[in-house]
Formats: C-alpha cells, structure tokens, sequence
C-alpha cells in the first residue's frame, strides 16, 4: 500500500463572483513523491495549492494533511505544509535571516540556527543573508521566496511556477534543490506550464485545465501521451487530395493543398517518417520545405480532452 502524505476529496471552489475555478478534485499524493500540477493560464492550479494552504476556503470537500484535518485542525496541518507563492509579500526592509528565521517561529518552532545556515547555503543566499530584501535581484527573492518556505522544515513543500520568468541558472538550481529536498524526504507539489518542467523534474503529473483534473499519471506514461510532433511539408506543386499510397500515415491537407501535416509519437520506436520520405520520393511528390513542430501546451489539452470524451462515449 502506498503511503499518502495528502488526501484530497471532492474539492471544488465557486468565487464570490460566480466563477467556478475548480470542479471537484480528487488526488492522493503519495509520501516523498514529487507531483506537478501541469495546466495553462487560469487552469486552477493555483486555487487548488492555495485551497490546500489554507489560504482560500474551498466550496466543496475535505483535506487531509498527514492525518490532520486541514479546515478543523488548521494549525497542525499547516505547519506541515511550506508554499512558495509565485511572488513575494515580503518586509522589504528586513534582512534576508531575520525574514526567513521569522518564517521559522510563525509555525511555532523555535530558532535552529543550523537549519537556516543549511537553507541559506543551499539556495546561495548565505553570504547576502545581511542584505536587505530590497537589496536583491529578482532571482534572489525568489530564492528568498523558497527560503521562508523551507524555514519551518514542511514535510509537503508547494511550488506555485517555481521558474516562470526566472533565469537559466535559476532554474538550474531550483531543479537540484528539489531533488535534493526529495532525497530528504520532503514531498513536493509544483505547478508550471512547461511541459520540460514536469518532465525534468515530476514522479506524477496531474493534467489540469478549466478547472478539472483530466488525469493524473505516471511521468514516463504521461510523457508517452504528451510526446506528439508533427512534421509539415511544403509541397512544390499543389495536391487535391492525399494520395491512397499515403494513407497509413493519415496526413492531412492544408492551405489549399500546399501543406501536408503528418503528426507522430516522437517516442514511439519508429516515427514513420524515412518510410514517409521514401514513399514520396517513390510518387515523385517534390517538397520544398520541411518543418516539424512538438503539439502546443493547448493541443495536447484539446486532444486528452476529446480523447477521454470519445472514451467516455464508448464505454
Ligand atoms: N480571488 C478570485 N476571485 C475570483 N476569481 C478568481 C480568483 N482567483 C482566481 N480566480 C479565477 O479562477 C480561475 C483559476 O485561476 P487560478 O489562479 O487558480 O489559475 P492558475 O492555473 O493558477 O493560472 P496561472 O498559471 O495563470 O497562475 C481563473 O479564471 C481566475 O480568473
């Protein structure tokens, strides 16, 4: 049996205003596991990560966080849990220790110098830890930002785009410190809508758009899912229908016939595609330009969506 760490049940959210940001989710996070929430602008993700934080009340359901009630026993639940928001409210004039030791003593716990020297050090905020926030790149609050997190030592650590507009080597850190908060440990739920993302650094992904949670998988399993490219050819002469010898590509016709679109499994053993080169040179179809694209973010939500509705209507 696997172990869960967090256990949401039916949990939706209807804003004040009427609309409705999440339909009821039910997830399991599993103890030690890094989970990432993938979706588009406006999906819900943060509501969700924000309902489990209790910092948004939900409409619908129930939480539990490591056995505790989140709603009726708050205080415990919470102490288990650090976010990381996508931006920082922060006292502006405070230095960096006194912001992250204070994080530390709001969950209750007292001060463990050797906690913090240790956070700071991982995210290089150590030899600034005297600087005022003020003072600091951008990248460096958001360092800040994951600092204040991990000062109470949460056994869940939440991500809300840990690497939305942040730089290479940003990014570059926060994917090792994750891991290496793993290897301790810590579980950690991430939102982002970068596929890459989910991919370098997730055990599951969720897929969530709309506000519903379409499904939850396996990386490697969802990676075979989300891993379509398509390959476009320019044609030197216009073709009024796609030739019966191309059929078992299924290739479509665009622009009047200029363009043929051959979508494939970039994972797949084969992707057809030297097959599909040969055949045309066999049928004399001369092309004179050659271009391959991996589906958008939103295709690939069209397509689960749609498949999971042609699902639904066979069962
Ligand atoms: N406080 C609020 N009041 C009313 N509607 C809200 C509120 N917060 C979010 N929403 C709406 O709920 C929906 C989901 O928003 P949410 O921020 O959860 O999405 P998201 O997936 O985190 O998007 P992003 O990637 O842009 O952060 C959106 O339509 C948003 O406009």
């Amino acid at each position: 049996m696997t172990d869960t760490i967090l256990s949401i049940a039916g949990v939706g959210k209807t804003y004040a205003g009427g609309t409705t940001a999440l339909h009821p989710v039910d997830l399991d996070i599993r103890r030690g596991e890094i989970f990432a929430l993938l979706g588009p602008n406006g999906a819900g993700k943060t509501t969700l990560i924000s309902i489990v934080c209790g910092i948004v009340t939900p409409s619908t359901g129930t939480i539990t966080v490591a056995g505790h009630d989140a709603v009726r026993d708050y205080k415990a639940a919470r102490r288990v849990l650090g976010l990381v928001p996508q931006e920082l409210a922060t006292d502006q004039f405070e230095t960096v220790l006194a912001t992250v030791t204070f994080s530390r003593r709001l969950f209750g716990r007292s001060g463990h110098a050797g906690h913090i020297e240790q956070v700071l050090r991982d995210l290089s905020l150590w030899d600034k830890r005297h600087a005022k926030i003020r003072e600091l790149s951008g990248g460096m609050k958001r360092r800040v930002l994951i600092a204040k997190a991990l000062a109470h030592e949460p056994d869940i650590l939440f991500l809300d785009e840990p690497t939305a507009g942040v730089d290479v080597e940003l990014r570059r850190d926060m994917w090792k410190l994750v891991h290496r908060l793993r290897e301790r440990g810590t579980t950690i739920i991430l939102t982002t809508h970068y596929i890459e993302e989910a991919e370098e650094m997730a055990d599951r992904v969720g897929v969530i758009t709309k506000g519903r949670l379409l499904l939850v998988e396996d990386k490697t399993a969802m990676m075979q899912k989300l891993g379509k490219r398509e390959m476009v050819l320019t044609l030197a002469e216009p073709m009024t229908s796609v030739p019966a010898e191309l059929a078992e590509w299924h290739p479509a016709l665009e622009d009047e016939g200029r363009r043929l679109r051959y979508t494939f499994d970039a994972r797949g053993e084969r992707t057809g595609i030297p097959s599909l080169l040969r055949r045309l040179q066999e049928l004399d179809i001369a092309f004179t330009d050659l271009e391959t694209f991996k589906s958008s973010l939103e295709d690939i939500f069209v397509d689960l969506v749609e498949g999971r509705r042609a699902e639904e209507q066979a069962a």
